[in-house]
């Protein structure tokens, strides 16, 4: 099933000269990790704000189109119907914290209590989330004294709890370190191990090749390229839309030229290593 459809969508901000999208077609299948890539203002905030229904539902302007959630046209849609099918993490986890929780326990549990679930079930939920994100060392902390890293693993906690199908996730890492960049993915692949559908804005372009199903490429509101994540890093084009390639894969390339020839291409730390031992007989 598809979770997220559009079909020729196009947006205008008002009073904006250029169109933010333009004629954008795409799908995105239940349990699919699609990550969405591109140079600045290139459309995928614009895009993350179409599909959580902030355009057309808060932000005025022209949108042609079909936006289809499940199935469902979001323009047939309340935002608060909506907001049970798409949870969204945005790049600074400072912004997302309710500001009314002393601990990060009453943090998770407060999404929950605004629905009305039993307190019981609350108490389940948040224990098992604080487990499956090994957040469990946090649960008394005060969710504004922790770190960047971890309060953005807090804001992914929070939107697990939720149970929504859909995740739209843009820039999460790109305030955060190394070990906090590997902690995040290492949330959001739980997610998808969950069976949730990941939508991901992100630079980083080591953990997309290793965790997307499926990749999108916007150049100034378009889509012109997509496909697996060796579809698209392998292309040559990939590299003009100002996308950066995987360090491994531009070593493949440098060894190349340099007539060492590994096979494929590598798009990841791991198959560059086995390629290069095979080359080397080990
Ligand atoms: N609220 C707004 N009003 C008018 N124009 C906007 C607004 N938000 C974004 N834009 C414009 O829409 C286009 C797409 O912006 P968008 O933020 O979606 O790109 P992006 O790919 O997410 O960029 P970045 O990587 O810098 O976050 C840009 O030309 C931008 O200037």
């Amino acid at each position: 099933m598809d979770r997220v459809v559009l079909n020729h969508v196009t947006y205008r901000y008002p009073i904006a000269e250029e169109n933010a999208l333009n004629d954008v077609s795409l799908r995105i299948k239940e349990g699919e990790f699609c990550s969405i890539i591109g140079a600045n203002g290139s459309g995928k905030t614009t895009l993350c704000n179409v599909i959580r229904g902030f355009i057309p539902k808060f932000y005025q302007g022209d949108l042609e189109g079909q936006v289809l959630i499940n199935g469902r046209d979001i323009a047939q849609v309340e935002l608060g119907s909506l907001a049970t099918e798409v949870g969204f993490v945005f790049q600074n986890p400072f912004t997302q914290i309710s500001g009314i929780a002393n601990t990060v326990y009453e943090e998770l549990a407060f999404g929950l209590e605004n629905m009305g679930v039993e307190p019981d079930v609350i108490r389940r939920r948040v224990e098992d989330v604080l487990r499956l994100t090994k957040t469990e060392a946090f649960r008394d902390r005060n969710p504004y004294q922790l770190s960047g890293g971890q309060q953005q693993r807090i804001a992914l906690a929070a939107i697990l709890i939720m149970e929504q199908d859909i995740m739209v996730i843009d820039e999460p890492t790109s305030q955060l370190d190394p070990q906090s960049t590997d902690d995040v993915f290492e949330v959001i692949k739980l997610m998808k191990d969950m069976g949730r559908t990941i939508v991901l804005v992100e630079h980083k372009m080591e953990q997309i090749a290793r965790y997307s199903d499926h990749i999108i490429v916007l150049d100034q509101g378009r889509v012109v390229l997509e496909g697996t994540p060796r579809e698209v890093i392998t292309n040559p084009d990939c590299a003009k839309y100002h996308t950066r390639l995987p360090q491994c894969t531009n070593i493949g390339l440098g060894l190349k030229k340099r007539g060492v020839d590994l096979g494929e291409l590598p798009i990841t730390t791991d198959e560059a290593v086995g390629q290069i031992c095979t080359y080397m007989g080990r």
